[in-house]
């Protein structure tokens, strides 16, 4: 089995730009994507790939092996499927909450893939046991696109239904998430930015 992070960190998280400014966002999904990595190497994945359209901000990645496609997500991730002679685990670099456990149950489906939903209907991580038999199509309603393409694969699936796994870090809103459920670098660098506003409902987030 190995795992692979699409990662790209030039302009990263524009949707939080209401937020963080672009130097904090870069600085920020950096955070996430080793905090995913240290999760990987916890639930013992020892072969971690991060393919990204470019080296900037892992010119010194010495924590996995780092390939470069300049092809959007999902022609660069249906390539590597396609070369892939082994399980495959995808997994996104903005899952700060994203724990070993996780990881474990996910590649320990008796299924031949796990989809992992993320909000708003993306996908958040992807486990293929032949990924010479499954391409993915990223964005939009993408989980039920991957339900789809695993079904018209003739390829049974399992919806792995986690709220931290299910948390990635998209809106300011997830910002809120991250701050009450998650701990590490990145909890800490929002942390050093933001506080919890307790009102009636949902909790909010307010700039120190
Ligand atoms: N390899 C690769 N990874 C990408 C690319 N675009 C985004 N990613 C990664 O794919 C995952 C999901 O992407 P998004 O959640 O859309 O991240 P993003 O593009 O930084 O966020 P927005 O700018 O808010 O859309 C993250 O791990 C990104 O780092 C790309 O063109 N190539
Ligand atoms: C890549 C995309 O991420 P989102 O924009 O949903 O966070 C998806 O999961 O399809």
């Amino acid at each position: 089995m190995r795992a692979v992070i699409p990662y790209k960190k030039a302009g990263a998280k524009s949707r939080l730009s209401p937020v963080l400014n672009l130097q904090e966002r870069e600085e920020f999904v950096e955070l996430m994507l080793n905090q995913v990595i240290d999760s990987l190497k916890e639930a013992g994945i020892e072969k971690i790939d991060i393919l990204s359209p470019s080296v900037y901000g892992l010119e010194v990645m010495a924590r996995a092996r780092v390939l470069l496609d300049e092809k959007d997500l999902n022609e660069a991730l249906n390539r590597y499927l396609e070369e892939a002679e082994e399980p495959v685990l995808i997994v996104m670099a903005d899952l700060p909450l994203l724990s070993k456990e996780h990881i474990k149950e996910i590649t320990s489906t008796e299924k031949d893939i796990c989809i992992v939903p993320g909000k708003g209907g993306g996908t958040n991580a992807l486990f293929i046991k032949n990924p010479s038999n499954y391409r993915v199509r990223y964005y939009g309603s993408s989980f039920l696109t991957h339900c789809s393409i695993a079904e018209d694969s003739g390829q049974n699936f399992e919806v792995y239904d986690s709220f931290m796994a299910g948390t990635d870090i998209d809106e300011p809103e997830d910002l809120v998430e991250l701050l009450i459920h998650g701990k590490g670098p990145a909890k800490n660098y929002i942390d050093r930015k933001f506080k919890l506003e307790v009102k009636r409902g949902r909790v909010g987030l307010v700039p120190y």
